[in-house]
């Protein structure tokens, strides 16, 4: 199995929190960004305090609470299931903070980490400040909630996106890549790809590439699991009948999404 690709946990780390997945410098190559996913059982909690990284905690199906110091969050989560296809609430909590995540229904809730330094104000997002996009033609089009895109300076260095792509389509698509600090035409940003199928049996492919293909990996990715980009384009190709959701974690030495579109395929932008 590729070391890129991550299957699910289920690792008891305290009553009622589960362990879904974990990513990080301890486990991966990655040296930015972190990644974790904990499914909280109605009524219990997951704390945490953060050392030099922010935090993103989504509240990816479920509802929950938040807390931090004196920010007091409370039912946060818009579905009970990803495929509801709408955005969902967020919270934003910065270096040197410790936070709580208690459930107010059985929850999965996602934590994307960066590192930081300067320490900024916690931050609710909203569902509805997600901005949402429609990209793409032809079978390349998919939906992206921009949950906290390089817009929204509330983070040092983190990026967090979810992207849905339908039955035949392709999503990071023309193939792209930001794996060089190469501003202003490229940024380099490591990434994670949580994915999730509907339905559940559902697969996708993904390739992991480079231009000298000394990283070439194509990945069938299941619902519930994790791909690592550390470099490379990454493109993702859905099957017929499915539909397929993903959260993007990104972070790199800037905080800006610059990317590059693998000059073999770019031509696929320029049809009417
Ligand atoms: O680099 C960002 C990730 O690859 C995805 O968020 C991608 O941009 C989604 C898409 O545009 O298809």
């Amino acid at each position: 199995m590729s070391k890129l690709l991550r299957k699910p946990l289920q690792e008891t780390i305290d009553d009622g929190v589960t362990l879904v997945h974990e990513v990080s410098g301890q486990n991966s190559d990655l040296k930015y960004v972190g990644f974790k996913v904990v499914d909280v059982k109605k009524g219990a909690k997951y704390e945490q305090t953060l050392e030099k990284e922010e935090c993103c905690i989504v509240a990816l199906t479920g509802k929950i609470n938040v807390t931090e110091g004196d920010h007091h969050f409370s039912d946060l989560g818009r579905r009970d299931n990803v495929f509801e296809k709408k955005p969902t609430d967020s919270v934003y909590v910065s270096n040197d903070r410790t936070f709580e995540v208690e459930a107010v229904t059985d929850a999965r809730v996602v934590l994307c980490y960066s590192p930081s330094e300067k320490q900024l104000p916690t931050k609710f997002i909203k569902a509805e400040d997600n901005g949402v996009e429609h990209r793409g033609k032809y079978s390349n089009k998919r939906m992206v909630h921009n949950i906290l895109p390089d817009s929204d300076p509330s983070a040092n260095s983190l990026l967090v996106v979810e992207v849905y792509t339908e039955t035949g389509n392709w999503s990071s698509y023309p193939p792209h890549k930001h794996d060089q600090e190469n501003l202003p035409d490229e940024s380099f940003l490591e990434e994670t790809y949580y994915h999730e199928m509907d339905p559940p049996q559902g697969f996708v492919f993904q390739r992991v590439y480079t231009d000298d293909r000394s990283l070439d990996e194509t990945m069938t990715v299941e619902n519930g699991n994790v791909v690592l980009v550390p470099a490379g384009y990454h493109p993702v190709g859905v099957p017929d009948g499915y539909s397929s959701y993903y959260l993007n974690v990104m972070a790199g030495p800037e905080r800006i999404w610059k990317f590059h579109n693998d000059p073999d395929h770019a031509w696929v932008l320029d049809r009417d």
